[in-house]
């Protein structure tokens, strides 16, 4: 069993209710994982994701091995057939299998280049190891999902839901980044709730950056953010570089930034991020620090998410 995407769970509303058991009583598989090994390997920076992945092993009582392939792995080379006479130092093909010899479970986070849609959108590097390693592959965030994010956000969008609603309305809203960042955690969040059958879905960003059609199917979209956040129960934010016109930040409109006057046209809605976040950039002070603001607790459910995912297949290894 691979985690690649949120489509490799059978059932979200099983898997959120699991991980919410496990959260209670985290130290209670402690020797599932004894004597296996996870590896853990990272093309970029990373907080909660390194973090919260190696607590979700420890609690399982697995060994951990991180590598920091930005500035200590050899570069890896991923074209079959490829003349290697510039450049990368390893191809994939052995840089997989020798890892597989050493770990039970590879986890791997490897970005959106944002340069070559086409590379970024085929997993080049996640698909590499797909093919190569010969044990379970988790992703970390890949170029185009975060799959232990969206698991997370699921957990916690089901522990703050306001109980009296049949359908808690959901606005993914696009604001505004001095960087061009992956669509990835968008892309996963759509591909979760599009799982969610008892909630309202609303995705909302200035005109030209919708997110790949692919992804986000028959989705509603609404272009006015103002319109979007009426009634909504939670607001999860985020920036995406433009996919259309791809990996350029063609727009910065402040007037997309996530402000307490948004958020009093909401029901009540609580506030959402993956995190890191540029603070009044993407969200003001007022919102981030506000009573309403969900981000740690999310930030918390990543050891939760990752755990289950973990356990799932230790069982089956
Ligand atoms: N893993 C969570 C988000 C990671 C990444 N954000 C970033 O790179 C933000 C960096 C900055 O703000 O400089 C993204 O959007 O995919
Ligand atoms: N949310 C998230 O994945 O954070 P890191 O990039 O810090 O791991």
């Amino acid at each position: 069993m691979n985690y690649i995407s949120i489509k490799d769970i059978n059932s979200l509303s099983k898997w959120v209710k699991q991980a919410i058991k496990i959260k209670k009583n985290p130290l209670k598989n402690q020797s599932l994982g004894k004597n296996k090994t996870l590896g853990m390997l990272f093309f970029n920076p990373s907080l909660r994701t390194r973090l919260s992945t190696q607590k979700a092993a420890m609690n399982l009582g697995m060994n951990v091995m991180v590598m920091n392939f930005t500035n200590e792995g050899w570069t890896l080379e991923f074209e079959d057939g490829a003349v290697m006479n510039s450049g990368a130092s390893e191809h994939i093909k052995e840089a997989a299998e020798v890892v597989s010899q050493y770990c039970d479970i590879i986890a791997i986070r490897a970005f959106a280049g944002l340069v070559d849609k086409e590379k970024d959108y085929q997993e080049t590097v996640i698909s590499g190891f797909l093919k190569y390693a010969t044990v379970p592959i988790v992703n970390m965030e890949s170029a185009i999902r975060h799959p232990l994010q969206s698991l997370a956000d699921a957990i916690t969008m089901e522990e703050f839901k306001p109980r009296h609603k049949d359908k808690p309305k959901v606005v993914l809203s696009w604001a505004p980044h001095p960087k061009a960042l992956p669509q990835a955690v968008a892309n996963s969040f759509v591909e979760m709730m599009q799982l969610q059958k008892e909630m309202e879905f609303v995705i909302t960003h200035p005109k030209g950056y919708e997110l790949s059609p692919e992804i986000t199917k028959d989705c509603k979209i609404e272009y006015d953010q103002n319109k979007a956040f009426e009634n909504a129960d939670f607001v999860y934010v985020k920036n995406w570089s433009n996919f259309n016109d791809y990996g350029k930040v063609t727009n910065s409109d402040p007037n997309w930034t996530v402000t307490a006057e948004k958020m009093a046209l909401t029901n009540n809605g609580k506030f959402m991020h993956c995190l890191p976040v540029r603070r009044n950039v993407i969200v003001s002070d007022e919102v981030l620090d506000g009573e309403n603001s969900i981000v740690i607790e999310q930030a918390n459910n990543r050891t939760y998410s990752a755990q289950l995912v973990l356990q799932k297949i230790l069982k089956k290894i």
